[in-house]
């Protein structure tokens, strides 16, 4: 009998062999973080199950109940919000945790505290998820400032200061994408293993790109420099092809696109909502940390988002990422609006 083929499966690295070849590079580290990541691994292949069998299970639809931020929550929502927090509290290494399903941050009980604080968005693009479109759970972990009196200011830090972020998309695969200040990596998750391997190793995301990604329907209460952007999206003056437009409505996914095609996402201002509507903490910081990590840039309208400090939790800022040409093209216009007001 041959075995070569299962041989060969032995080879392949899985995210927990990447973690800790990675701590292997630090002599002085306890395993800490490859511990809090493997629980927000098991949170992240639990949620993957939960949204597979989303019709079955009679999870789609309503759970009745409003958010902070008076959004209607789905029932996928909810447990999902339940798994990450169970899972991050047993991991005995975080302190806060900061979800945009609840309103106020939780705070571990002392006796199963660590030194992470823990930002995520349990489960990201819930429009999208009666129709089966792809959705995702977003990720950034902070080291704490005071370890023996956590208080909020421990996550409402820039973030530039951020330990790690990551995303996991529930898509036509399920892939985790990581970065731990070194790099981005992506990993898929094998049905059959039950582990995610390593399939995309060192993203970098292209220097320039031919899809721009943002809901159109709000163009009308657009400022200028947004609305001129996307014009040069559709009519470039210097000649060149007009980009494509894709918009899925769910941020993971839409990023996930980005990073590995290159482009924009764009959520701006509008008169509506003069802050966008992505929240800082755990959809704007740990997306820009990644695009920074892969070579693009994050800007806000007003300068770099990673630089941003937050003085809420679920405060929200505009957000355009991706190819780092396309973001200085951008950037460029509002330092000419800029320039005209003055
Ligand atoms: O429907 P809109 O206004 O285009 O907004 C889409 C954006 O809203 C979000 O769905 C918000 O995330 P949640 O589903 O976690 O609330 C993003 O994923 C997405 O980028
Ligand atoms: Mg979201
Ligand atoms: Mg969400």
């Amino acid at each position: 009998m041959d075995h070569s083929a299962d041989a060969h499966r032995t080879d392949l690295m899985t995210i927990t062999r990447f973690v800790l070849n990675e701590q292997s590079k630090h002599p002085e580290s306890r395993g800490d973080f490859t511990i809090l990541l493997s629980h927000i691994v098991l949170g992240c292949k639990f949620v993957c199950s939960a949204v597979n069998k989303a019709g079955l299970a009679k999870l789609i639809g309503l759970a009745g109940e409003t958010n902070v931020q008076g959004e209607e929550q789905k029932k996928l929502d909810v447990l999902s919000n339940e798994v990450f927090i169970k899972a991050l509290v047993s991991s005995g290494r975080t302190c806060i945790l900061v979800s945009e399903e609840d309103e106020e941050a939780t705070f571990v009980e002392p006796s199963k505290r660590g030194k992470y604080a823990v930002v995520f968005d349990p489960l990201d693009g819930s429009s999208n998820i009666d129709c089966g479109v792809s959705i995702g759970t977003i990720f950034g972990i902070y080291v704490l400032k005071h370890l023996q009196e956590p208080t909020l200011d421990d996550v409402l830090q820039p973030g530039k200061n951020m330990l790690a972020a990551g995303y996991c998309m529930y898509g036509s695969s399920c892939t985790l994408v990581l970065s731990t200040g070194n790099g981005v990596n992506g990993f898929t998750l094998d049905p059959s293993l039950g582990e995610f391997i390593l399939t995309h190793p060192d993203i970098k995301i292209p220097r320039k790109g031919k899809i721009y990604s943002v809901n159109e329907g709000n163009a009308k209460n657009w400022d200028s420099p947004t609305a001129k952007y996307v014009e040069n999206c559709k009519f470039p003056k210097d000649g060149s092809s007009p980009k494509s437009l894709r918009y899925i409505g769910s941020m993971v996914a839409d990023v996930h696109r980005t990073l590995l095609y290159g482009g924009v996402f764009l959520y701006p201002a509008d008169k509506k909502s003069p802050n966008g509507k992505l929240r800082v903490l755990y959809e704007v910081f740990p997306m820009s940390f990644l695009m920074e990590q892969a070579g693009g840039q994050s800007f806000t309208g007003k300068g770099r988002a990673l630089d941003l400090v937050p003085k809420k939790i679920h405060e929200r800022s505009p957000i355009f990422l991706g190819s780092y040409d396309d973001v200085e093209e951008i950037k460029g216009l509002y330092a000419a609006e800029e320039n005209k007001l003055v």
